[in-house]
């Protein structure tokens, strides 16, 4: 069993950190259930490969704790931690046979070899290796050898969660799908804790059944795919969650009004509220495309918007526009009637989010 807490947790790689800008990992309390498929998901430089080393052991975190069980494990190192780890590139050994690679980690414990050979031929067959069981590792495919090292971490008895640190971008994308459907039934046979880390939301989603989304040292938000979508907790997570992500305007209160620039929006009476009562100047609307209604004649909640291009996508269209100077986008369903340069868009006043200080603000609808 493993559930992996993490207390008070921060992490610089300066050793006399100034200030906030020199944490890699900003302080954090994050808990990961046993048994959860989870994904960790953010942008290039946000933490993610830190945090994941802190949890295997690669790393001692500067501040806080980590916990496996309510243990205290800041100091054991990675061989002691019952955790498995696959990076981005197949660590394997190359002159071995495909078996003795799988076999490698219980003969490093002295396992008796009458346990080892069953349990190879076991993960061997989930991993669909058996026929490449003879095979020198290194006459493999990229794929082929990633499931060898994942291989590696399923072999032990041991192992309570396994770690994955974008381990799909040396995969062909073809094979992919094949081997994220395979982490899934990995996942749903043995009562694993997964996290797998990626900067694709794609990957994240169809592997995951909570999703921590980070951004800048720190998790902004922890939830299912689709409350990412429907309730984005920060504005990092309207942007980068979606396709294309949330549309966010600067608002301020004026004249009993939201104003976006010199435009009053119309908004639910709470929201107006919230606004007025905001102690910061750092307020901002979001509206995820698809809320977004574009018609060529106005109507009472309409704003009037400049066209500037759309896009036929398929099953959608991405409509370009622009309001005060600033460049929206709103999605348009199949068989929507053409607009033309001039057009009026009306935002589902249900759908629009408040943020202060970039983070939501929970707001009824009245
Ligand atoms: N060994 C190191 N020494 C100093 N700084 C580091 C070290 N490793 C990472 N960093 C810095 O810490 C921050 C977080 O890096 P990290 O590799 O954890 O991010 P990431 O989200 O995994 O990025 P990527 O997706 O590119 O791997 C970055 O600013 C990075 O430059």
């Amino acid at each position: 069993m493993a559930e992996i807490t993490l207390k008070g947790l921060a992490h610089s790689y300066e050793k006399t950190p100034k200030g906030a800008a020199d944490y890699a990992i900003r302080q954090m309390d994050h808990v990961w259930h046993q048994g959860g498929a989870y994904a960790l998901l953010g942008p290039s430089g946000c933490g993610k490969s830190t945090l994941l080393n802190i949890i295997s052991g690669l790393l001692e975190p500067s501040e806080g704790d980590v916990l496996f069980d309510g243990q205290r494990v800041n100091e054991l190192p990675p061989e002691e931690r019952n955790i498995a780890q696959v990076f981005q590139f197949p660590v394997i050994y190359d002159t071995m046979t495909v078996f003795d690679n799988l076999a490698f980690p219980l003969r490093n414990m002295n396992t008796p070899e009458y346990r080892v050979k069953p349990k190879v031929l076991e993960v061997a067959d989930i991993l669909e290796l058996t026929p490449l069981l003879n095979r020198k590792a290194k006459n493999l495919t990229a794929d082929e050898k990633q499931k060898v090292s994942m291989g590696r971490g399923l072999v032990r008895d041991d192992v309570t969660a396994i770690l994955f640190d974008e381990p799909l971008t040396v995969i062909d994308p073809q094979l992919k799908w094949k081997l994220r459907r395979k982490l899934k039934e990995i996942h749903e046979r043995f009562n694993i804790t997964m996290i797998y880390v990626t900067h694709d939301q794609l990957e994240a989603s169809t592997f995951a059944d909570k999703i921590a989304v980070m951004y800048d040292g720190q998790v902004v938000q922890f939830g299912t795919p689709r409350e990412l979508f429907e309730r984005p907790a920060h504005t990092f997570v309207g942007y980068f969650i979606g396709s294309p992500g949330m549309n966010f305007m600067a608002v301020k209160y004026q004249d009993e009004q939201a104003m976006f620039g010199n435009q009053s929006l119309p908004v639910s009476e709470s929201i107006k509220r919230a606004i007025a009562h905001a102690s910061s100047n750092n307020i901002k609307l979001g509206i995820r495309p698809e809320f977004i209604d574009i018609s060529a004649s106005p109507s009472t909640e309409s704003l009037p918007v400049e066209v500037i291009s759309v896009q036929d996508l398929g099953t959608y269209s991405l409509l370009t526009y622009k309001l005060n100077g600033q460049t929206f986008k709103a999605r348009l369903p199949e068989g929507h009637s053409p607009v033309g340069e001039a057009a009026f868009a009306e935002f589902d006043t249900a759908k629009l989010a408040l943020y202060i200080d970039e983070y939501l603000v929970e707001t009824g609808h009245e």
